[in-house]
């Protein structure tokens, strides 16, 4: 399904960058195998594409049925890892123009990530006077954003269609047993879906997390998951010649040499928020003890003509990592008897021959400039290639979180503002802090 193509990676490199990680490697993966070493306690998604509670799947897609009859707007409310991945795969798989489409299934809006006053205004405008439900995502259940949104949406549910009106058309998301979410949901009767204790927020697009509004847009999540767990058993059998294994020997021994930023790139538009979604991933995984590749990413050819000058010559502080997807469709580039533009050369051939050619002069340009180039070649996109690229982009992180010798799967450094915020807002119980603060400030 995947082919990986470090071809223009080993010029930077000594020749036995992964040999010479093998040891490590081993270690890291029988650690990820066996739920054990730093986090091991996290690495429920190790086996999820196989071991997912079954029960609760076809709950995902009865729930997603009734969003779709009963809803004209499904709204999401969650951040991080509780958005990301739903987001990601939605556009990635039924376009970032799904809501603009003619279609039976309901426009999803993402509230929660944020706390701009104006965005909120034009998200309740936008859903007007239209049938909506709410599916709430929140693991720890205590987390600001999503909590102020849906006490928002949750009082708007509730004087549309009454009390009992809206406990049928709110979804709450959240640990089995812990949280003020959970407490609420439990009280007030709501759907529950889990988010297993073993898989943290930002490996938890294959749970209830991502697949309630993956399948309420209608995407098919029985060949996400089957594309996911193809990727978990090809990858799990290890050894050098594993993509996986390759990748993150690569990764490490260029973090090693030098390189601290990881740009991921990629030649179609929807990709987008697919590298938001892995910006996450990587950024709360490794980036911690002073250590740690940014994750950037760009949009290509678009960003050819902005960053595309910081890449070919500003600092030489970044490797690529293209994903390249097969065309799903063809257009002919048509014939002008008057040529004027001077394109006539192109006449007849595919828009896609066009891009593969662009993306290989980009290849060899940015390595010219100094920056290594991973290439990940898929099918076209869909459900299977997506799942894979999923499960593969998070066991290389497991693995490379190891190689770091990092615990890839904690992000103490997120509670630092957090604690500032809850400070500034006159939380009770951080007087002393406040006090403290706003003297700085
Ligand atoms: O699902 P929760 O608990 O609301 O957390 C959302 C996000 O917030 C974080 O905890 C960081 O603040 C992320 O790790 C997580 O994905």
């Amino acid at each position: 399904m995947l082919k990986l193509d470090l071809s223009k990676v080993s010029p930077f490199l000594p020749q036995d960058y992964v040999t010479s990680r093998q040891a490590k490697l081993e270690k890291a993966a029988s650690m990820l195998s066996s739920h054990s070493g730093p986090g091991g306690e996290f690495t429920g998604w190790v086996d999820l594409p196989r071991d997912y509670d079954k029960e609760e799947f076809a709950r995902i897609k009865a729930a997603a049925r009734k969003i779709q009859q009963q809803s004209q707007v499904l709204v999401v409310i969650g951040i991080g890892g509780s958005y990301l991945g739903a987001r990601a795969v939605i556009e990635l798989l039924a376009s970032p123009n799904y809501n603009l489409k003619k279609k039976d299934t309901p426009d999803i809006y993402f509230a929660g990530n944020g706390l701009s006053t104006d965005s909120l205004l034009e998200l309740i405008a936008l859903i007007g006077d239209r049938d909506f439900s709410v599916n709430v995502i929140s693991k720890s259940g205590t987390t600001t954003e999503p909590a102020v949104a849906f006490r928002i949406f949750k009082a708007m549910l509730e004087e549309k269609y009454g009390k009992e009106g809206a406990r049928g058309r709110i979804y709450a998301t959240t640990d089995a047993r812990r949280g003020a979410l959970k407490g609420l949901a439990d009280a007030e009767g709501y759907e529950e879906f889990v988010v297993p204790d073993a898989v943290g927020g930002r490996y938890s697009v294959l749970t209830a997390v991502g697949l309630l509004p993956i399948a309420a847009a209608g995407i098919d999540i029985d060949a996400l998951m089957g594309g996911a767990r193809l990727a978990m058993e090809e990858l799990s059998a290890g050894g050098p010649e594993n993509p996986a294994w390759q990748y993150a020997a690569a990764r490490h021994g260029l973090y090693q040499a030098g390189k601290k930023v990881e740009l991921l790139a990629c030649y179609e538009p929807p990709f987008r928020f697919f590298a938001e979604w892995w910006k996450q991933l990587y950024g709360e995984s490794e980036g911690k003890e002073g250590k740690g590749l940014f994750p950037a990413s760009v949009e290509f050819t678009a960003d050819l003509h902005s960053m595309g000058q910081y890449i070919q010559e500003g600092e030489r502080l970044m490797f690529e990592t293209v994903v390249k997807f097969a065309p799903k469709g063809q257009f002919i580039i048509p014939n002008d008897p008057d040529n004027v533009d001077g394109l006539n050369f192109l006449s007849g051939k595919p828009l896609s021959f066009v891009a593969e050619q662009a993306m290989r002069g980009t290849i060899l340009a940015h390595v010219d400039g100094g920056v290594p180039n991973v290439l990940i070649e898929l099918p076209a996109i869909g459900e299977a290639s997506v799942g894979y690229l999923i499960y593969f982009f998070e066991y290389v992180c497991g693995l490379s979180g190891h190689l770091l010798e990092v615990n890839p799967f904690d992000q103490p450094g997120v509670e630092a503002y957090k604690k500032n915020m809850f400070a500034l807002l006159g939380k009770p119980g951080y007087e002393d802090l406040k006090a403290q603060l706003e003297m700085r400030l």
